[in-house]
């Protein structure tokens, strides 16, 4: 059984310079493509369910699908992780169901939408990070709010993100207070905020540095380099999906993601994991899509659902040979929670912070 911990995985992403997809599962068909994407490439998994993936299929489920992703994939080393954990008690019921890591983001207040102050966002991601470490599991704290630097809106559509308008202040993580952040909390991984909001509508035309900041992941980088840096909202919105959707009958306006160019620029500057759902999505509707226009009389949901998996598959395997994630599962030797726990006492995981 390979269930590991996210810190043991970004440190060896670390020592090797690649990146790790998270991606995010709601259902069975997410997690199969997933699964048989990393088995064909030999690459590590982190696979992350949200307040909304345990709203739609339930916490046992959701739990019991990754846990039969290990059983079945026992060479492929898994990260069961929970996604923007409004407080350190979601994280702490997170841990008890079984989670590897656990995402404290006190970047916004608990009910997910309202900006937090810096102090309280240190106040909650220490007491998960104390709980969470006396258990082996890993913390990713997050720093900055996700939002538009061409609008300064922050994302809505999602179930996650700060509502109405954002200073640049807020939209761009400051390399000192991550600095000090990472200092205070001791997380293992710090989610920034660069320009990328979540969901399909992130820039209105192919973004330029003025509108997505990988020179701040830079100076972020250069000012906590032995930090793993998180990217969320990092889906690039495949334009060859929108144009299937589209001609299948969906309705989604001119839009553009995170190229993958600018993602593997980031690896090369500290981003360790790089959280990927909107582009799964897009995939699995316009192949459901196209496979229903062509084929109107069936109607076993199974057909449909294989063409969706095959779709995320491909997209799964695309970002795992980009990020230099594929040929590394078998190099990992996992490391229980227990032993990550007696890591974290030793303390033999403290931030190195100059
Ligand atoms: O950040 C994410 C999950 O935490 C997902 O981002 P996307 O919406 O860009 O896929
Ligand atoms: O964090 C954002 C992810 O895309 C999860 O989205 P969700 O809350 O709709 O499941
Ligand atoms: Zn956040
Ligand atoms: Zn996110």
């Amino acid at each position: 059984m390979a269930l590991i911990s996210l810190r043991q995985l970004l440190d060896h992403a670390a020592e090797h310079g690649y990146g790790v997809p998270a991606f995010n599962v709601n259902n069975l068909e997410q997690m199969r493509a997933i699964m048989e994407a990393a088995k064909e490439t030999d690459s590590p998994v982190i696979v992350q369910a949200s307040a909304g993936a345990r709203k739609y299929a339930g916490a046992p489920f959701l739990r019991h699908l990754i846990l039969a992703a290990i059983e079945e994939f026992p060479e492929i080393p898994v990260v069961m992780h929970q996604d923007h954990g409004t407080s350190p008690a979601v994280c702490q019921r997170s841990i008890q169901l079984g989670f590897s890591s656990v995402m404290m983001d006190g970047s916004l207040r608990e009910d997910g939408k309202t900006p937090a102050s810096y102090e309280y966002n240190v106040d909650v991601t220490q007491r998960a990070v104390d709980m969470a470490h006396a258990c082996g599991v890993s913390v990713e704290g997050e720093l900055g709010c996700l939002g538009s630097l061409e609008t300064g809106m922050a994302g809505e559509e999602d179930g996650v993100g700060a509502e109405g308008k954002l200073s640049h202040d807020q939209l761009l993580t400051d390399p000192e207070e991550a600095a000090d952040f990472v200092q205070k909390t001791k997380v293992d991984a710090l989610a920034i905020a660069c320009g990328t909001s979540h969901g399909a509508y992130k820039f209105t035309r192919p973004p330029t540095g003025d509108i997505l900041a990988i020179d701040r992941i830079k100076e972020i980088h250069a000012r906590i380099p032995g930090t793993h840096l998180v990217m969320h909202g990092s889906s690039s919105v495949p334009q060859e999906w929108l144009a299937v959707i589209n001609e299948f009958g969906g309705e989604i306006p001119e839009t553009y993601g995170v190229p993958v160019e600018q993602i593997c620029e980031g690896i090369k500057h500290g981003v360790r994991k790089v959280n990927i759902d909107t582009d799964l999505r897009l995939a699995s509707t316009g192949a459901t899509r196209r496979f229903l226009a062509e084929n109107p009389s069936e109607f076993d949901p199974r057909k449909f659902y294989k063409a969706a998996m095959q779709a995320m598959k491909e997209i799964c395997v695309a970002r795992y040979e980009a990020f230099g994630t594929a040929g590394q599962a078998s190099k990992i030797r996992p490391l229980s929670l227990d032993a990550m726990s007696e890591r974290y006492a030793a303390g033999d995981l403290e931030p190195q912070i100059k």
